[in-house]
């Protein structure tokens, strides 16, 4: 018995990143808008021809972007801020670029800045999709605002796909989860603008209808959220308007990320024709959806994980999905990814350099439609035909390199006493004050500077052997001394080396921990052009040598000044990598966090007196829904806890992290007891601080001042008002004054004088202290 079979959406990237290069081309004047367009519609055919080619009969269009789908969206309807001097009609690349990074006065977009535009527009706010390590951009509603359709994108991406002989299920980013997504900047509510936006989401279905599509996937993954009644209430008057748009359209509402949960009947009583839903993060679900759907609901079933990379267990799925195709007849049936495919690499074949068993347990975007398509061919059977495809799989779970008795041992010794300084704060804090005099208000940076072209190049050159280690290592220490140099010039208090030798702040650990293996091509699209390679874990964990010990002795050496030790903590290493699926996922973070607590110690005991623990992933993890929310933050503080826990109250432990909003979290920070925390709140205008302020936060606070996701230098003046406002919500002895984040994607031109502009804003800040002019 064969069943239909569908992807949600594939990764726009290109093999060889050509989108990300085709864009910084045209950003840097290097190419025109014809070469870009030119690139991307060679990528869409390309991926299309893919699809067909493995075997997937309902292939999507309008599921690539040149920077990000939610921007295409606000751009379609016309949610273009006035700021960007749009005046109707359809929106030109850079209007859509400045939306996206911002753009200089000249009306020109800026260097490789993606976001913030100097003294021209700056660009929309960026955040995390989702549980996921993608990014887009908020889309910025009014009450006021009158949506219109500028271009049928849709439309274009349908017929662009049908000349090339292919049908398509154009996508679309459903209203309800676009609005949601938005914000407003008159704080009205972004959902009472739908009875507005549907009008333009039904004139765009009816032009696909009539261009000969029968099938629309509309995307509302905030069915996966908490929703109130009334956000239920509008996607029931979406759906029952849009179902009207198009005499003989069929919809299929996806939905996913997570369980349905108390919205699935919400989800099944939408007047559609199809749901998705994603059946690797809820499994347990298939049964209630199967039972409650209508006889007429087609069920798209995300069997395969369109998250991680491992290769799926296709027998065990045949014999699971039978009794639902017993029961609802194949025809009423797809075989599906989880989600889009966007957050997965996309050909293993390219690892030409892993091991041949390691990629035998590995699938990618490529390697997931053949397992869709044959899923597809094999659903319904007993799974016979499937059983060779899987002896990956059952060799993974087995294998001894999974395995290490070791970590295991240690992991069943930990107890309590692991996470425990031995003072309490207060004690500590004394004791570091007497041991560093720091002034009041300290001055420091988040650990990265400049990674430059000449530093990608050294590094690219030495991978390809044409640089010696011995080389490549010389030339990281100039950079570092140059840089620590630069640091004491300017009279920083505390000093970083700056990161030089990394090409991620996570993909740099995994290379080094047992129980990970990293990639060569296998990039993800993070935001616009920026990519990572999250490394995969596949197997029990430990660090069999120091990992940061020699460059943070380095620096050290150069200087009087203490630098801190920099390390990025188990949760952000955990929530940025492709992790097991044979063991849970907090499990996982305790060997990681045992990794790191030894380089913790290692550091120590070489003297280092500071030590920062990154853990810029830690409030993003947070699962979608809140019920779940408890669980994770009790083991990820532990985390943490396991890998400061060790060392002698002298020493100082910072953490950082940023993007966050940590109202919801705050007591959960605070349990984390590091020394200092860094956080960003440049944009934010401090107001980030209320929540430390109100929940008596006692710790040390580095609250960002300086908006590293920006090209524009910040004044002395601006930086030191915002301590002012700090002040007014922390005591002096609190503060310390830093960047939002590292400045690994700024340029030394804009990093240097807005440093010297830090520093100084410092000094006039002791200047106010000593005056009291300032009431703490
Ligand atoms: N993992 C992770 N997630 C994160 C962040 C982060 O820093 N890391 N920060 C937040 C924002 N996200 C970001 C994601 C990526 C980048 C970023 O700068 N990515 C770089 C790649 C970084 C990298 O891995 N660099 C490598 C490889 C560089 C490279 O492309 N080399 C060329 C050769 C270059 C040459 O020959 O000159 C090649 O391989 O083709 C290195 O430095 O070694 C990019 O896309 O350009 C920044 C922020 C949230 N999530
Ligand atoms: N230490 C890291 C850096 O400065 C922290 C970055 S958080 C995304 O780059
Ligand atoms: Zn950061």
């Amino acid at each position: 018995m064969t069943i239909q079979t569908a992807n949600l959406g594939f990764p726009r990237i290109g093999r060889h990143r050509e989108l990300k290069f085709a864009l910084e081309a045209y950003w840097s004047g290097k190419a025109d808008r014809a070469s870009l367009l030119d690139a991307a519609k060679r990528l869409r055919a390309e991926n299309w021809r893919l699809q067909r080619e493995k075997g997937i009969d309902v292939i999507p269009s309008n599921d690539f972007s040149l920077y990000d789908q939610v921007l295409d969206t606000a751009v379609m309807v016309g949610a273009v801020p006035a700021a960007y001097g749009w005046t109707g009609g359809p929106v030109d690349l850079d209007t859509y670029f400045a939306m996206a990074r911002g753009a200089t006065g000249a009306g020109a977009a800026c260097g490789h800045a993606h976001h913030g535009g100097g003294h021209g527009v700056p660009a929309l706010e960026m955040t995390k999709w989702f549980d996921t390590n993608y990014h887009y951009l908020v889309p910025e509603l009014s009450a006021d605002l009158t949506f219109a359709l500028t271009e049928n994108r849709p439309l274009e991406a349908f017929l662009e796909a049908r000349a090339l002989g292919i049908h398509t299920r154009p996508v679309l980013l459903g209203p309800v989860t676009f609005l949601k997504l938005g914000k407003t900047r008159d704080g009205s509510d972004p959902l009472a603008l739908l009875d507005r936006l549907l009008p333009v989401y039904a004139r765009i279905l009816r032009e696909l209808s009539e261009a000969g599509a029968d099938w629309v996937q509309v995307d509302e993954p905030a069915l996966v959220l908490d929703l109130s009644g009334a956000e239920r209430d509008a996607l029931r008057r979406a759906y029952a308007g849009l179902a009207q748009a198009a005499p003989g359209l069929r919809l299929l509402v996806a939905t996913y990320f997570g369980r349905l949960g108390d919205n699935l009947d919400t989800a099944l009583s939408l007047p559609v024709a199809g749901l998705h839903v994603d059946l690797v993060r809820a499994p347990d679900e298939l049964d209630a959806v199967v039972a409650k759907a209508p006889d007429g609901l087609l069920l798209s079933l995300g069997v395969i994980d369109g998250r991680n990379v491992w290769r799926a267990d296709l027998a065990a799925l045949a014999r699971r999905l039978a009794p639902a195709i017993a029961r609802r007849g194949a025809g009423k049936l797809q075989i599906a990814p989880s989600c889009s495919l966007l957050h997965v690499p996309i050909d293993t074949a390219l690892e030409t350099a892993l091991d041949d068993e390691l990629r035998s347990w590995l699938a990618f975007a490529t390697q997931k439609l053949e397992e869709i398509a044959l899923l597809g061919r094999h659903a319904g059977g007993d799974g016979d035909g499937l059983a060779a495809a899987d002896g990956a799989v059952g060799a993974r779970l087995t294998s001894v390199r999974v395995h290490d008795p070791l970590v295991q041992g240690r992991l069943a010794a930990l107890d309590g006493a692991a996470q425990r300084r031995h003072a309490p704060f207060a004690e500590r804090q004394a004791i570091q004050h007497r041991r560093f005099g720091l002034p009041l208000f300290p001055t420091t940076t988040i650990g990265s500077f400049p990674q430059t072209a000449d530093v990608r190049k050294a590094r690219a050159m030495h991978q390809r052997g044409e640089l010696s280690y011995a080389d490549y290592k010389a030339f990281l220490e100039r950079e570092t001394a140059a840089t620590v140099r630069w640091q004491e010039a300017i009279g920083l208090d505390v000093l970083v080396h700056g990161e030089f030798e990394r090409n991620d702040m996570v993909q740099y650990f995994g290379e080094q921990l047992s129980g990970f293996a990293f990639t060569k091509h296998a990039w993800v699209q993070s935001y616009g052009s920026r990519c990572v390679r999250p490394p995969v874990i596949y197997g029990d964990v430990s660090r069999p040598n120091p990992m940061t010990l020699e460059w943070w002795a380095y620096a050290q050496s150069l200087t009087e000044k203490p630098v801190k030790g920099m390390l990025t903590g188990p949760v952000t290493i955990l929530n940025w990598s492709f992790v097991r699926d044979d063991l849970p996922r907090e499990t996982a973070c305790r060997q990681i966090a045992l990794a790191i607590r030894d380089e913790v110690l290692d550091l120590e005991k070489a003297g280092a007196a500071m030590i920062q623990i990154d853990e810029a992933a830690l409030r993003e993890g947070l699962p979608l829904r809140r019920a779940d929310w408890r669980r994770y933050l009790d083991w990820a503080v532990e985390c943490f806890r396991i890998c400061a826990g060790g060392v002698d109250d002298a020493t100082q432990i910072h953490t950082h992290m940023c993007y966050s909003e940590f109202n919801d979290i705050i007591e959960a920070i605070a349990a984390m007891d590091a020394d200092v925390i860094s956080i960003e709140t440049s944009r934010s205008k401090m107001e980030l601080l209320d929540a430390f302020t109100g929940h008596g936060y006692p710790n040390e606070i580095g609250p960002g001042v300086y908006d590293i996701h920006s090209p524009r230098i910040p004044e002395a003046g601006e930086m030191h008002a915002l301590v002012r406002l700090a002040r007014e919500r922390l005591e002096d002895g609190q503060l310390w004054v830093n960047p939002d984040c590292g400045l690994k994607t700024r340029r030394w031109e804009e990093v240097k004088p807005a440093l010297v502009n830090m520093v100084e804003a410092a000094r006039r800040l002791r200047g106010d202290a000593l005056a009291g002019t300032v009431t703490a």
